[in-house]
C-alpha cells in the first residue's frame, strides 16, 4: 500500500457547533450545547462523563442516527476528512457498535461474523473467510468460534465478554475506517476490558482506523491507553485533548490535583459527578475550556485530514442477499424448532379434533382414515355419495367448511404476526449497517417461513378429510380442497405479516391480530348471509378475503350436487371456485406487497 493510498483510507471525524435540543413536557432540554471536536485516525478517543452527560447522544450525532423531527432538533456539521456526511455516507466507511449486543442467538460466533463478511466484504469466498479468521484472531474469539451465541430460547451460549467481542467483530469484519462504540467495556471484568481496549488501540494504529468510544470507569491500565480524551458535563466539554499526563496537568493548573495513588479516571469522574459541591465548579470548567482549549481544538479541526474519502460502497447482488438470509433463517428454524414443531403439532391436533367431531356423519363416505393414501393413489371417485342427505347434514357441512377456513387462517396468522417483531432488533441493526436490502430480508425470510404454512394445512387436511368424509367425487375435488387449505394458510401468513410489519413489538402484534381476524370471520358469509346485510354495509364483505375462501371451498364441496334446496343458492355463493382462487392469490400477493412496504417504511435509525 503506498503512502497516498494509506492516507486516503485514514479518516478524521470532526464535528462543529453541534447542538441537540429535545422538546419535553417540561419544556426544551439541551442535550448537547454547541460542541466541536475531532477524532483522529490511528488514535483511540475516549469520551467520559457522568451518567446523562450526553455521551451516547454525541455518538448518535457522529453516526447521524439522530434526525430532526418535531421533538428533536439537531444543528451542526459532521465531517469526515472535510466532507460533510449523512447517515448513508457514514455506513459506507463507518460502523457503530451500540451498547446492547443485538445478535441472533441461534448462530455461532463464526457464522455471525461470516454472515456480515459474506454480505459486506468484497472478493471471493476465500478472501471473505480470511477476513473472518483474522477478526476472530484479533478479538480472541477463536476458542468460542463454534459456540452458539445463545439467549432467551437457546440457553447455552457464549459469555458476556465473548458476546461483546462478537458484537464488535460483527462490525470490524467489514473493515470500517471509523468504528464507534458505546460502552464497549460494560459488563466486562477489568482485565478483559483492558484486553479489549488494547486490541482496539492496536487495530487503530496498525490499520490506521479511527476508534471512538464512551467508557464509564476505566481502570488505570486502560486510562494509559487513551490517545485522546473528551470530558463531558451537561452536554458541554470541559476537556478535549491528549490523554494521560496532559489532562492531569490541565486540571492541576486549575487547582484540581489528582492524588498520586488514585486512578486518574476515578478522580476526574469524582470532580465531574453531579452534586452540589461539584456544580459550583462547573462554570470554572466551562470558562477555562472556552478560553484555553476551544481555540486549540478549532485549529486541530482546521488542520484535520483533507483527503477525499475512498468510497467503500459495496453491495452484493439481490439474489445473493436473499440466499444468505434464507440460509440463516433455515438455520434459525433448525436450531430453535419450537415454533415449527408447535405449528405441526397444532395441525395434527386440530385435524384430529375436527375429524372426530364431524366423523363420518350421516350419509357420508364410510372410507376410514387409514385408507386415505390408497384412496388418493387409485384416484377413487365416488358417485355423489358425499353430498348432503338432509338439511341438518348440510348445516353441519357448512359449519365445518367455514370453521376449516378460519381455523387455517388463525393457525398461521398468529405465528406469522410475531415473526418480524421478534427479529426486529436484529433487522434494524443490520439494516443500519447496510448489510442488505430490506426487500432481500423480506423475501429471504418469506421463502423459509412459507414452508410450514404449506406443510401444516396438508397435514391438517390429510387427517380430517376422510375422517369427515368430504367431497371426493373426483381427484380434482380432493386436490382443490387441499389447495383451499393452503391458500387460507398463506392468507393467514400475509395478514400476519401485515400486522408484524406495522407493529414493531411482539405484544402489540399479538394483541392486534383479533382485529384482523374477527371482521374476516363476521363478513365471511357464514354467520350472516350476505343477502341479509344492510345495503350500505354490503360492499365491505368484498374487502375480507375469508369470504372468497369459504365461497371456493363450499363451491367445491357442493359441485354437481343433486340436493334440494341447492346449498350454493342458499349460501348465495357469488363466484365460481376458480374465480375465488384467483382473487385469493391476488389478496395474498397484494397483502405481502403491502407488508413488505410497511417493513421498509417502518425502519428507523438505531440509537
Ligand atoms: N429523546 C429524549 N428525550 C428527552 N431526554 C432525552 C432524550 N434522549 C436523551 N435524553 C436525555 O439526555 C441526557 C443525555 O443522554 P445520554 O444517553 O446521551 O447520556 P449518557 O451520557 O450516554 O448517559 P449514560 O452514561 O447513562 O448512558 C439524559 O439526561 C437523557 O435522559
Amino acid at each position: 500500500m503506498d503512502i497516498k493510498q494509506r492516507n486516503q483510507n485514514a479518516i478524521d471525524l470532526t464535528f462543529q457547533n453541534v447542538t441537540v435540543t429535545v422538546q419535553t413536557k417540561q419544556g426544551k432540554k439541551l442535550l448537547l450545547q454547541d460542541v466541536s471536536g475531532i477524532c483522529k485516525s490511528s488514535q483511540i478517543t475516549a469520551i467520559l462523563g457522568s451518567s446523562g452527560a450526553g455521551k451516547t447522544t454525541l455518538l448518535n450525532v457522529l453516526t447521524n442516527r439522530i434526525q430532526n423531527s418535531k421533538k428533536v432538533q439537531v444543528n451542526g456539521k459532521i465531517q469526515a476528512n472535510s466532507t460533510e456526511i449523512n447517515f448513508r455516507k457514514f455506513s459506507e466507511f463507518g460502523a457503530y457498535v451500540m451498547q446492547d449486543d443485538v445478535l441472533l442467538e441461534t448462530m455461532t460466533v463464526r457464522e455471525c461474523l461470516q454472515f456480515a463478511a459474506n454480505l459486506k466484504v468484497q472478493g471471493d469466498q476465500h478472501e471473505k473467510d480470511k477476513v473472518v479468521q483474522e477478526t476472530l484472531k484479533i478479538l480472541k474469539l477463536e476458542r468460542c468460534q463454534n459456540t452458539l451465541i445463545g439467549g432467551q430460547f437457546v440457553k447455552k451460549g457464549i459469555s458476556g465478554g465473548e458476546r461483546k467481542r462478537t458484537s464488535i467483530g460483527f462490525e470490524l469484519v467489514t473493515n470500517p475506517s471509523v468504528i464507534i462504540l458505546d460502552e464497549p467495556t460494560s459488563g466486562l471484568d477489568s482485565f478483559t476490558a483492558y484486553l479489549l481496549i488494547s486490541e482496539l488501540k492496536r487495530y487503530a494504529i496498525n490499520k490506521e482506523k479511527t476508534v471512538v468510544f464512551t467508557i464509564h470507569s476505566p481502570s488505570s491500565d486502560i486510562w494509559q491507553l487513551f490517545d485522546r480524551v473528551m470530558l463531558l458535563i451537561e452536554g458541554q466539554f470541559i476537556y478535549q485533548g491528549k490523554g494521560n499526563q496532559s489532562i492531569l496537568n490541565y486540571f492541576s493548573n486549575q487547582g484540581f490535583n489528582c492524588p498520586r495513588l488514585q486512578n486518574p479516571a476515578d478522580y476526574l469522574m469524582s470532580i465531574m459527578h453531579q452534586n452540589n459541591k461539584n456544580a459550583q465548579n462547573y462554570p470554572i470548567y466551562f470558562q477555562k475550556y472556552d478560553s484555553l482549549l476551544k481555540p486549540y481544538v478549532e485549529k486541530e479541526i482546521e488542520q484535520g485530514e483533507k483527503f477525499e474519502i475512498l468510497s467503500y460502497k459495496f453491495e452484493t447482488s439481490f439474489v445473493y442477499q436473499i440466499q444468505q438470509i434464507a440460509k440463516r433463517s433455515l438455520n434459525n428454524v433448525k436450531r430453535n424448532p419450537i415454533l415449527f414443531r408447535a405449528r405441526i403439532i397444532q395441525a395434527i391436533i386440530m385435524g384430529l379434533i375436527v375429524g372426530l367431531i364431524y366423523f363420518k356423519s350421516e350419509g357420508r363416505s364410510q372410507v376410514v382414515f387409514f385408507k386415505l393414501i390408497v384412496q388418493i393413489l387409485i384416484y377413487l371417485s365416488k358417485d355423489g355419495s358425499n353430498h348432503p342427505t338432509s338439511i341438518r347434514d348440510m348445516n353441519d357441512r357448512n359449519g365445518l367448511l367455514f370453521f376449516v377456513c378460519i381455523n387455517q387462517l388463525m393457525m398461521s396468522l398468529k405465528p406469522c404476526s410475531v415473526s418480524f417483531p421478534s427479529m426486529r432488533k436484529v433487522f434494524i441493526r443490520e439494516d443500519n449497517s447496510k448489510l442488505y436490502s430490506p426487500y432481500a430480508y423480506f423475501f429471504g425470510r418469506l421463502i423459509i417461513e412459507i414452508i410450514p404454512q404449506i406443510i401444516s394445512p396438508i397435514l391438517y387436511g390429510l387427517i380430517q378429510f376422510y375422517m369427515v368424509g368430504l367431497n371426493d367425487r373426483t381427484v380434482g375435488n380432493v386436490f382443490f380442497y387441499f389447495l383451499c387449505l393452503i391458500l387460507n394458510s398463506l392468507l393467514g401468513l400475509s395478514l400476519g405479516y401485515i400486522g408484524g410489519s406495522i407493529f414493531s413489538d411482539v405484544k402489540t402484534a399479538v394483541f392486534m391480530s383479533p382485529l384482523i381476524f374477527v371482521p374476516n370471520a363476521l363478513f365471511g358469509g357464514f354467520f350472516k348471509n350476505r343477502k341479509n346485510l344492510a345495503s350500505w354495509i354490503r360492499w365491505i364483505e368484498y374487502l375480507f378475503p375469508i369470504k372468497y375462501s369459504f365461497n371456493a371451498i363450499a363451491a367445491n364441496e357442493y359441485e354437481n350436487t343433486h340436493f334440494i334446496p341447492s346449498p350454493t343458492e342458499l349460501l348465495n355463493l357469488e363466484f365460481s371456485k376458480w374465480e375465488c382462487v384467483y382473487i385469493l392469490l391476488g389478496f395474498i400477493i397484494g397483502l405481502l406487497t403491502i407488508s413488505c412496504f410497511c417493513l421498509v417504511c417502518n425502519r428507523k435509525r438505531q440509537q
